[in-house]
Formats: structure tokens, C-alpha cells, sequence
């Protein structure tokens, strides 16, 4: 059998494209070596790219990059809505789809207002596909013509001649995404029309319609028919576009990265360099294992997830986390089914983060005489963080004591957060990464050398890897010389209770046990995801109000929970690591903690460098050195550095 341009493409990158034996599932991408984590998996060119109306005016429209001022974006002077970098982004954008649309552009706007609403971005994404595949087709015909012409005057030499008139694997250069083999994977995406409801196929024959409509779309060879198929296409596999800080910016149709299937604990995470999208392995991927990235939130509630997936996609999920322990799931996982217990723990009550201020203004509860109470749960929320003692908390659990909180009461925001961490941070990450080295991370702009090393060496001798926690000790890592890059919290080598060197003992021992408590008459439970979207609420509350000791308490307690829904290398936590670290920073320079005495400060300096170190040992492989976050973390790090060398 001949390999077609995308499986050569996909095999490049240790991939392979399989059928399944469901056939809602359709194809699976299979990984065909061992990848490590970090890998980019693929890279994937969109076929069309709209930026959102909010952004419109703060990326290039074209190659989709934020430049430092928004000011030094120029504006296409004929439609007045197009934004782009230079002359160079215009021109390409021109010549792709720009020339074609910048009239209805304007008309568009004229008519929209500022009010674009789905209808709009649909269409302008179908204008910008639909003048790609006409485009190919055309090159295609032009193509086949060609090798028609060659046959005949072969044959008019006596020449015997085939009639494969496929493009000749010669035509394209496998390791880079030619177009063969983006339109190879847009053809063959799924759409489910026939399971689109009858009112999404009216919307979708009117968009068509309207497409249709203008001049430029009339004559490109494209059926209703088609168009409609191709809006189909898109509901079930199109991206949010995102940039550095995780904001949604745009939509994009990227067919290879299509190609990838759901779940709900993905070993995959979709990134963006502009428009470029790069699907970038967060866990190592073995040979025969599926690779999967996440459609929808992993921090909604399983119900949530799983009907969004329904009508949006048309499956039932059945991943990891959402089987039942006694079913079987198809995902292939050595851990054994440790995920499945997350949304019990979690609970299934709406995680709606946009309805997160709602549930902070009014929350039923129900006590123990079964009368009705109204309550607020953020002024549950706030009065247990302003109750919080982290000074006292962080030397209850400092490891060295049997600190297990009192079984006979209901867990608090505090007792879950500090006894949590003792097990979480950061063993989730070097306990499932024995060869991990916190302190091979070398900062470019960290100008701080010798200082550094002083400073991060820890006192016990413990590495601070995991091989330290594992018994089989690898040569420990050379002492940084300059930057933040030694973690120097290692877990002591009498810590009570032991933390388990694995993944799965952390996980599983901290699920039972916090379920073990009793649960608080006034409905606050800690690890419930109401609990959690109310706290988020408030965290952005109170850094809004500059309260930045209760931030710090908030931006703990997420991170607990970000450890249950995403897994340890995910960027959502590496995002929240930085917040935290910045958090802790500003509580230590806003002089908040002034006349609380040296202790709580030095407790706030340990987090600085805890939560800057976890945020660089997550950032680095997935997110990677590049982006804003990256330099964000660095400059404080440097920051932090530095007033630690002058205070001495
Ligand atoms: C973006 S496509 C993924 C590629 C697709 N499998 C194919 O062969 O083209 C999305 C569609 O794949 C299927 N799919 C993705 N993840 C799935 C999962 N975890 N279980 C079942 N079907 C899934 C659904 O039919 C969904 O609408």
C-alpha cells in the first residue's frame, strides 16, 4: 500500500494514524517511538485563522503575534479593521485571503457594528478555507492536466504509461507540513452531519448561502453543499487560539492537529507560537500509546464535560477519568485507574466558571435540621482565610512532625491546603520523574552567581530530585552556579507521614484521606469544585485590592486543587505557579507582613523561591524559554535574587 503525504508527515515525527473499531471515534493518532516529555509531537499550519473581535486589535491578523505596543500595528487602510504586524504580514495576508475579503470586511463591520457574533466568525473562517480549497483544487487540476498532457505524448512516442495520477511523493518534502498534507487531513476530517441538529444545519445552509453570495465565493467551484459540510467539519475540530498567558485570542482550523482524539487527562497539550500551533507531549509517551489532548476544560465537572462533549463533538467519553472504576476504558494506563476518583472527590456540581460569581453571592446549604439556609460562601471562604495562621500552619506541617489534621473534624480551607502540600509540591512532579534535576534550570538573566549558589543549597544534603526520595541515588546535581535552580525544601529524611516516592502513592493516599474527614456542617468542603471556583473568584478579588497575604493563602489552595484536575507538567499550572510566586513577592514588598515579625517573612521567601522553581521546572519543557511567561518568571527571579543580596 502507498503511504499518502500525511502518514509520511506523521511518521517523521514517531506518529502513526490508526482506524479504530469504533467508529465514532474514527482514527487515533498512535505514537510509534518513546517521546519524552516536551516533545513537540507535530506541528500543524491552519487552513484558516479569525481572530476574535477583543483581539482584533491587539495581534497581527495574519501571523497572529502580539507586538510590545499595541500602537505598532498597522491598520489596513481600505477595510479600517485589519491589523498587522508590517508590510510583509499585510502582503501575505493579501495574497492568501486579504484582497478577496477586505471589502466585505468593511461591509461587514458597517453591518455588525462592533456586535461580531458566532455567525460572523463562522463565516469569515468558511471565506478563508473555502478560498484554500479552491485554490488547491485548482493547483491539483492544473497538476493532473499536466500529467495528462505527459501520457498522451508518451503515448504518441509508444511509451506504455499508468494511470495513477496521484501527486509523486517526490513533489514534497515530508518533514515540513506542505499543503498536500494539510488538505489530505482537512478532506478527511469528521463532521457528523448527520447528527447535527436540524436548526445547526439551517444556520450552517444560510452561512452557506451567504458565502455563496459573494463574488468572490461564487465562482470557486464550491457546492452549498460543501460549505456546509466544511461549517460541520468545524464545530468538531477547531482550536481556540491562544496566546502566552492562555487567553483565548482566535479560531483556527489546523487539519493535523485534528487528527488528535479527546480525554479528560490528556497526555498532550496544544501550544502556540503565533498562529503556529505545536502539540507538545506533558507526560513521556511510549511506543503503541495513544496521544490525546483536551477539547474541553479538565477543571469542569464530569457532567459538564461530558455533555459539552456530546453536542459539540458527538461522543460519550469514556477516558481515563471519566470510566468508572469496574469499566473498561480504552485509554492504556500503567497507574491503574487512579484518575476515576477525581470527579468523586470534586463532586459534580457546577464548575460553570462563569457562573463563579453567582455561587460567591448566594450558596443553599442545607444543615443538620434540614432547614433551609442561605449563606454566602464567599464570607465562609474569606473568614476561613482570614482566620488562616500560615505561620502557624507551615510549622504544624513542616514534615517533621505527625502532622495529620485532627480526624474527628471537618477539614478547613488551612488544614487541607498545608496538609496537602506536604505531599503535593514537590513530589507530584519529581516523584513521577525520578531523573529529574530541580537544579539544572540555568537562568540567562540571572546575573546573581555566587550569590545563588549560597543561598539554594539545602542544609540536609538530600538531593532534591526524586532519586533522592527513591532510594537509588544518581550523582547529584552540580551546584548551580548562578540563577534560582536549586530547590531547597527536600523532603527530610525522617518526614512524618511519609510521602511515596510514586505518583499513584501520592494521589491515591491523599484521596483517601482527605475523604476520611468529616464533612462541614456549613457545606464549605475544601476539595469540592464549588469551593474552588468561589475561591478563584475571591484570589482575583483580593489581588485586585492588593491583599496579597490573603492572595497567597487563595493561589495555595487553587494549586492544591490544580494538582487533582491537571496533570503536574499541565501550563494552566505552571501559569498558577508564577501567579503564586508573584503573590508571595508582592506580600513581601508591599510590607504586609511588617511587625508579624521575621519568621513569616522568611516563610514568604521560601515560597518565592518554592513557587518560582516549580513554575521554571514546569515551564521549561512545555511552555518553554521563549514566551512571555518565561521572561516574566526570570525577571523576578532576578528581582528576588537580588534583595536577597542585599539584605544580607
Ligand atoms: C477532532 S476529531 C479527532 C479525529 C477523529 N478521530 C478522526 O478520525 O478524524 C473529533 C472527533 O473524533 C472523535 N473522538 C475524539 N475523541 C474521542 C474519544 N475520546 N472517544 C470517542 N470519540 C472521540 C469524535 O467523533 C469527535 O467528533
Amino acid at each position: 500500500m502507498t503511504s499518502t503525504a500525511l502518514q509520511d508527515y506523521l511518521s517523521v515525527y514517531g506518529l502513526d494514524l490508526q482506524a479504530t473499531l469504533n467508529s465514532t471515534k474514527g482514527r487515533a493518532i498512535i505514537s510509534t517511538d518513546y517521546h519524552k516529555r516536551g516533545t513537540v509531537l507535530v506541528t500543524s499550519q491552519p487552513l484558516g485563522t479569525v481572530a476574535l473581535p477583543s483581539s482584533r486589535h491587539e495581534i497581527c491578523n495574519y501571523c497572529f503575534r502580539k507586538p510590545q505596543t499595541p500602537t505598532s500595528l498597522q491598520r489596513c487602510s481600505q477595510c479600517k479593521s485589519a491589523y498587522f504586524c508590517d508590510m510583509a504580514c499585510f502582503k501575505n495576508a493579501w495574497a492568501s485571503y486579504h484582497q478577496y475579503v477586505c471589502q466585505s470586511a468593511s461591509i461587514n463591520n458597517q453591518h455588525l457594528g462592533d456586535n461580531h457574533d458566532q455567525d460572523a466568525l463562522d463565516l469569515e473562517m468558511l471565506e478563508r478555507v473555502a478560498l484554500n480549497c479552491w485554490r488547491y483544487n485548482k493547483r491539483t487540476q492544473n497538476y493532473e492536466q499536466q500529467q495528462q498532457q505527459q501520457r498522451l505524448e508518451q503515448a504518441d512516442k509508444g511509451v506504455t504509461v499508468g494511470t495513477d495520477t496521484s501527486i509523486d511523493a517526490n513533489d514534497y518534502n515530508v518533514d515540513e507540513e506542505g499543503v498536500d498534507v494539510t488538505m489530505e487531513a482537512f478532506y478527511s476530517l469528521m463532521g457528523h452531519e448527520t447528527k447535527q441538529p436540524k436548526h445547526v444545519l439551517q444556520r450552517y445552509t444560510r452561512l452557506a448561502e451567504k458565502a455563496l453570495a459573494r463574488t468572490y465565493l461564487a465562482g470557486c467551484g464550491l457546492t452549498k453543499e460543501q460549505l456546509v459540510q466544511y461549517l460541520c467539519r468545524f464545530q468538531c475540530n477547531n482550536f481556540g487560539v491562544h496566546d502566552d498567558h492562555l487567553f483565548t485570542i482566535g479560531e483556527g482550523t489546523y487539519p493535523v492537529a485534528s487528527l488528535f482524539n479527546h480525554s479528560c487527562r490528556p497526555n498532550a497539550v496544544v501550544m502556540y507560537d503565533g498562529a503556529l500551533l505545536s502539540v507538545v507531549a506533558i507526560e513521556p509517551i511510549t511506543p503503541d500509546q495513544e496521544v490525546t489532548i483536551a477539547y474541553v476544560d479538565a477543571a469542569h465537572d464530569r457532567s459538564h464535560r461530558q455533555s459539552s462533549l456530546l453536542s459539540k463533538y458527538f461522543f460519550d467519553c469514556r477516558c481515563v477519568r471519566c470510566a468508572d472504576d469496574a469499566d473498561d476504558n480504552d485509554d492504556d494506563n500503567n497507574d491503574g485507574n487512579i484518575y476515576s476518583q477525581i470527579d468523586t472527590l470534586l463532586g459534580n456540581e457546577a464548575s460553570d466558571w462563569d457562573r463563579a460569581e453567582a455561587l460567591l453571592q448566594e450558596h443553599r446549604l442545607e444543615d443538620s435540621d434540614s432547614t433551609i439556609t442561605i449563606a454566602t460562601l464567599r464570607d465562609k471562604i474569606l473568614q476561613q482565610v482570614n482566620e488562616w495562621d500560615l505561620l502557624e500552619m507551615t510549622r504544624l506541617y513542616d514534615r517533621k512532625h505527625d502532622s495529620v489534621p485532627d480526624p474527628s473534624k471537618p477539614l478547613t480551607l488551612a488544614s487541607y491546603t498545608h496538609y496537602a502540600i506536604q505531599f503535593f509540591a514537590p513530589y507530584l512532579w519529581s516523584s513521577c520523574n525520578l531523573g529529574l534535576s530541580f537544579g539544572n534550570e540555568q537562568s540567562a538573566s540571572s546575573v546573581l552567581s555566587s550569590t545563588a549558589a549560597s543561598t539554594t543549597s539545602n542544609t540536609t544534603g538530600n538531593t532534591v530530585n526524586g532519586s533522592s526520595l527513591s532510594g537509588t541515588v544518581p550523582p547529584l546535581p552540580s551546584p548551580p552556579s548562578r540563577g534560582l535552580s536549586y530547590f531547597d525544601d527536600p523532603l527530610p529524611q525522617n518526614a512524618r507521614p511519609k510521602v511515596s516516592t510514586s505518583y499513584k502513592g501520592i494521589f491515591t493516599h491523599m484521596m483517601e484521606s482527605v475523604q476520611s474527614y468529616p464533612l462541614a456542617a456549613d457545606g464549605c468542603i475544601p476539595y469540592r469544585l464549588t469551593t474552588l471556583a468561589a475561591s478563584t473568584q475571591l484570589l482575583y478579588d483580593e489581588m485586585d485590592l492588593g491583599h496579597w497575604r490573603n492572595a497567597v493563602k487563595l493561589g495555595m489552595y487553587v494549586l492544591i486543587q490544580y494538582c487533582w484536575i491537571y496533570p503536574p507538567y499541565h501550563p494552566i499550572l505552571a501559569q498558577h505557579l508564577l501567579l503564586l510566586a508573584k503573590c508571595c513577592w508582592n506580600s513581601i514588598i508591599k510590607s504586609e507582613l511588617v511587625g508579624d515579625g521575621k519568621a513569616l517573612e522568611t516563610s514568604y521567601q521560601r515560597g518565592v523561591r518554592r513557587w518560582i522553581m516549580l513554575s521554571k521546572e514546569t515551564l521549561a519543557p512545555v511552555v518553554g524559554k521563549k514566551g512571555e511567561q518565561w521572561r516574566e518568571l526570570i525577571e523576578l527571579e532576578w528581582i528576588f535574587l537580588r534583595e536577597q543580596q542585599l539584605k544580607k
